[in-house]
């Protein structure tokens, strides 16, 4: 479970968090909405600690994440917006693999995880590609098979579908479905809704670094609240 109890975060003044309490169990899927500025990217990065609270707490499974900052970083896998940055090999499967290498599994096993990951996101047979000559949308793809294959027990992805082409949402769609349907807590970070509102177990809406609406997706008023709903 992710807990944020009453967490206000500032930057120079600027409240971006403003006493956020928010839990979030394990397996749930749940979307994270608001419009441009609300606070959402702010939040989900204090849930590894890359952000730090200036008042309040997050646990990750029961611990401060300021404590243990590697378990929370192992148990919260965050695939960002623009990935470009976050490569750290020559090549797609060697990215993928590096996670998992570093969490001292078998060989084997990381070949199985980074098979899967890349299949999941329509990158299968695609290892040996070097990144530099992958597109936009395909970049994206790999950062998300890169958290898929360290297998988080919580997932959070942040506006991952602006790039991909509707056979790629659908196959991450799918597969992010199953990871919750197995117990991985997905949060995903949008203020586009089409996609993922039928999926979501639940929908928190921020403003203002406020938690505005929380409850099931199909009983949640969107009106007025500057994100974009499927109907
Ligand atoms: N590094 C930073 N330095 C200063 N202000 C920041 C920084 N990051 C975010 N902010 C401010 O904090 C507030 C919340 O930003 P945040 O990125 O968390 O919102 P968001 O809901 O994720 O927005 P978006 O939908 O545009 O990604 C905004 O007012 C933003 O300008």
């Amino acid at each position: 479970m992710i807990e944020t109890r009453d967490l206000t975060h500032e930057y120079d003044g600027t409240r971006a968090l403003d006493r956020v309490s928010l839990s979030v169990a394990d397996g749930e899927f749940l979307v994270l909405a608001g419009p441009n500025g609300s606070g959402k990217s702010t939040l989900v990065r204090h849930w590894n600690g890359l952000i730090e609270p200036d008042r309040g707490e997050v646990l990750v499974d029961g611990r401060r994440v300021d404590e243990d900052l590697v378990a929370a970083r192992t148990k919260v896998g965050m695939v960002f917006q623009n990935p470009r940055d976050g490569f750290v090999a020559a090549t797609v499967g060697a990215d993928v693999a590096f996670g998992p290498e570093n969490l001292g599994l078998a060989r084997s096993e990381i070949e199985r995880r980074v098979d899967e990951a890349l299949e999941a996101v329509g990158l299968g047979g695609r290892g040996d590609d070097r990144i530099e000559t992958l597109s936009g949308g395909e970049q994206e793809r790999l950062a998300i098979a890169g958290a898929l294959a360290m297998a988080p027990a919580h997932l959070v992805l942040d506006e991952p579908f602006t790039g991909l082409d509707e056979p790629a949402r659908r196959a991450v769609l799918g597969r992010l479905e199953a990871l919750s349907v197995a117990g991985t807590s997905v949060i995903v970070v949008t203020h586009d809704l089409r996609d993922v509102r039928d999926l979501a177990d639940r929908l928190v809406v921020l403003s203002a670094g406020r938690v505005v609406r929380d409850g099931p997706p199909e009983s949640v008023d969107l009106a007025g609240l500057g994100v974009r709903s499927p109907c």
